[in-house]
Order: C-alpha cells, then sequence, then structure tokens
C-alpha cells in the first residue's frame, strides 16, 4: 500500500483526477482502450468533475462503476445517476457507459446479461474505489450474505450482495476482478475512515474486505 497525505480535499481531487487522467492517457498510448471503473457515493463528485474535461481520447475509454444500488436511475441513490452528471459529461461524454443496472426488479436478473457486457472490457486500466467507515469497498460488505463467495479467487465478475448496511440490494464487481485492476486509486476523506483504514490493516479481509485490494492501491487522503 501506497499512502499519499494531502493538505486539503480540493487539491487532492485536483490532482488524483489528474493522475488518472495521465494514466488513461498512457494506456491508451499502447492499447486500443482503456477501461476506467469508478465508485458511486458522496465522495468522488469533485474528481469527476475534473476528470470530465480532460483532454484525453475518451471515445476509447470504458467506464463502469464499482457497484450500483438497485434502484431506478432517477433515484437519488443512483450511482448511474451521479456517473451521467458528473463525469459522462464535457470531452467524457465520448466514453462508453458500460452499465451496471438494468430495469429488472432484482439484481439477480440481470447478472448475467450485465456480466457479458463488462467481461470483453476487462482487466480493468484504472481502478478508483472509495470506501466506508465500516471498511467496505465497491459493495463488499462486511456481513454481507454472499461476501465469502464474492472474495473468493474463483468468482464471477459481478455478484448481488444483500447487507443491512447497504440499504438497497447491489450489484458489485467481485474481488478478483477489483484486484487484476492494472492501477489502484482508494480515495478517503476525513479522521474516520483514516483511523478505519488504520484498524482494517489488523482485521481478516471478511471483517474488513477493503484489505482485498489493499495491498496494491493507493490511498489518497485528506482531511
Ligand atoms: O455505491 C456506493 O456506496 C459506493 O460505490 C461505495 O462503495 C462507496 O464508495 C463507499 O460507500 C463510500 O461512500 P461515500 O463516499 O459516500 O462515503
Amino acid at each position: 500500500m501506497k499512502f499519499c497525505d494531502y493538505p486539503d480535499r480540493e487539491l487532492m481531487m485536483l490532482s488524483l483526477a489528474d493522475r488518472i487522467a495521465g494514466e488513461l492517457a498512457d494506456f491508451l498510448r499502447r492499447q486500443d482502450r482503456a477501461t476506467l471503473c469508478v465508485p458511486g457515493g458522496s465522495t468522488p463528485g469533485p474528481v469527476f468533475d475534473t476528470l470530465s474535461g480532460t483532454d484525453i481520447d475518451w471515445s476509447r475509454v470504458s467506464v463502469l462503476l464499482n457497484d450500483e444500488r438497485w434502484v431506478p436511475e432517477s433515484s437519488p441513490r443512483s450511482n448511474t445517476r451521479l456517473l451521467r452528471e458528473r463525469l459522462l459529461r464535457d470531452r467524457a461524454a465520448a466514453a462508453q457507459l458500460l452499465p451496471l443496472h438494468l430495469n429488472t426488479a432484482t439484481p439477480e436478473e440481470a447478472l448475467d446479461d450485465l456480466a457479458e457486457e463488462i467481461r470483453p472490457h476487462l482487466p480493468i486500466s484504472v481502478l478508483l474505489l472509495g470506501m466506508g467507515a465500516d471498511m467496505h469497498t465497491a459493495s463488499l460488505f462486511p456481513g454481507a450474505d454472499r461476501l465469502a463467495e464474492a472474495l473468493a479467487p474463483d468468482a464471477p465478475p459481478v455478484m448481488a450482495l444483500r447487507a443491512e448496511a447497504a440499504g438497497e440490494p447491489r450489484i458489485t464487481l467481485t474481488a478478483p476482478v477489483l484486484k487484476e485492476a492494472m492501477r489502484i486509486h482508494l480515495l478517503i476523506t476525513g479522521p474516520e475512515k483514516r483511523a478505519a483504514l488504520e484498524r482494517a490493516q489488523g482485521l481478516d479481509v471478511m471483517e474488513a474486505p477493503v484489505r482485498a485490494i489493499l495491498a496494491d492501491a493507493t490511498v489518497h487522503w485528506a482531511e
């Protein structure tokens, strides 16, 4: 794990957007397409705002979410909605969105179709993750009903998980897909999450699922 401590959030969001754009540009110099995978939630919006205006060949970038809450896109809880509003605009409007949601009653009904669309875009080139104070990342929540399966090396690329802390049912990329990403960034803010990250390092991955990606991640933190 590499830890980057920034003097303030604004500087962190700008530097991180710049770094992600640089990494994507590097991949695009060496290969036809690149895959960028990002979290929803309340933290990454400012990174998206900057990233969406960066001058890279977005038409060769596939964008997908780490996880999605099983709500319609009209819901303020929809991560897809956040992506459309904050990332897939300006220059980044040319990127291809790989959906992580379909209009089915349950995520289970959509898994096969979504996995089929995602598979050709793996491995992820640049992965940005968030973390909850309970040490979940993506929708790998401690105590989730199928957490052990989602952490297993032979897990399918996407799974449906349910956890009390998650609210709605979730669909999430699983640990092997996250771990095989070529670049991994974890974005966290505030003292509570910093303490959680420190705690996570002494815990089992079932108690602290963020550990699944921690060894290979660069952590970006600001107060
Ligand atoms: O849909 C989600 O909830 C996310 O993808 C999730 O994994 C998120 O990154 C963390 O929960 C942190 O969320 P905050 O940034 O809102 O604290």
